[in-house]
This record gives structure tokens, sequence and C-alpha cells, in this order.
């Protein structure tokens, strides 16, 4: 995995979580969204952060270890792991993790974007985990990804977001998208940060 970022700057892999701590992290996700927990994503943040239906309809719960639940707390510890792997590798430095849980409801997608807000350049390493049991491909809601560092044109790949699959770049170098879901499709984002950029 570490090799693929160093090399690439993205890399996909199915089953980075097995099959049981997938589910039980999907039942922590559905529980919340079922009572009511997500609120609407923004875009931008602080005092500009605010809800832009045009750019994206997902609706996010920010991951709190103290508050999570068991399977939460072991995905967080597989990230940990994975945080001093890339920081052995790539000396980036990262010092910490932030996330949410995302559900895309029907009808719900992210336009093209950069994971970087603007005039920053603290969230250097992006993860997503999916968690959707049977996805097939009718339910849409593939994430593209530009594969040139820095264009939004050129080649690009698709990812189906299927239980367990783990994506991860560089955050201010690859251009993404979610296509639109026509089922519900949940995952967990978030970024691994340097201090103060
Ligand atoms: O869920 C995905 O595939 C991508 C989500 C995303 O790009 C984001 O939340 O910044
Ligand atoms: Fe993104």
């Amino acid at each position: 995995m570490v090799e693929g970022l160093v090399t690439r700057g993205w890399v996909c892999l199915d089953g980075f979580l097995g099959e049981t701590e997938a589910r039980e992290l999907a039942s922590e996700s559905l529980e919340a969204w079922e009572g009511g927990d997500f609120r609407r994503a923004g875009v931008g943040r602080g005092e500009n952060l605010t809800v832009r239906e045009d750019i994206r309809r997902d609706h996010v719960l920010w991951l709190d270890p103290e508050n999570a639940g068991p399977a939460t707390r072991a995905y967080l510890d597989r990230l940990e792991a994975l945080r001093g792997a890339i920081n052995r590798e790539l000396f980036l430095g990262l010092f910490e993790y932030e996330g949410h849980f995302a559900v895309y409801p029907p009808g719900a997608f992210y336009k093209a974007h950069l994971d970087r807000h603007k005039g920053t350049a603290d969230r250097v390493v992006t993860a997503i985990l999916y968690l959707n049991d049977g996805w097939l491909p009718e339910h849409g809601g593939r994430l593209k990804i530009w594969t040139e560092a820095g264009r939004q044109d050129g080649p690009f790949e698709h990812v189906e977001p299927r239980m367990g699959t783990l994506v991860v770049f560089l955050a201010g170098d690859y251009w993404h998208e979610v296509e639109m879901a026509h089922a519900t499709r949940m995952s967990v984002t978030g970024w691994f940060r340097v201090r103060g950029a």
C-alpha cells in the first residue's frame, strides 16, 4: 500500500478490512444514520462552511474516538498503524487522522474536487473505506479518480464502493468525484494531517 502511494500517488486495496470487521463497522454507521445523527455535508470550513447541493449531497457524521463503537475503534487503530507505516516510508510527518462516516442516499453525488481547503495544506493523505454489501454496477456511486497528479482531465479510473475496499491518495494532488448513487452508499472518509500547514 505504502509503496503504491510512493510510486503512483494513489492506491486501491480490495479487502483492506475483512468481511466481519467491515460488516460490524457498517452496522455502527447504519445505526447512527437511522438514529438521525448525520448532518448534511458542507463545502469549505470554519465560517465559510456552507451546504452546496449543486456540489455534494452526502450526509456525514464525524468520528469521535471517545464515543466510538468497537468496530469504529478497531478501524481507527488500523489507520493509526497505516499512519505510522506511511510516515516511516515517506517521511511525511502525518500527526493525526480526522474522519467521518458518509452516507450518499439515492440521487447523491460529489462533483470533482481536491481534498484540500482553499489556502491550506494540512490534509495530506485521503483514505476512503467503502461499506456496501452486494453493490451492483446499476447502483452507480463509483469513485472516479483522475490518475495524473494535478490534472482534472486525461486518464482516470473507477472504483466500485464495495465492502472492505480502501482507496488512499495524496489529498492535494488527485482530482476525484463520486458519481450519482442509485442505492444508499456508505463509507468512511478521512484524512491524515500535518500540523499547522
Ligand atoms: O466516497 C468517495 O468515494 C469519495 C468521497 C470524497 O471525495 C470526500 O468526501 O472528499
Ligand atoms: Fe474528496
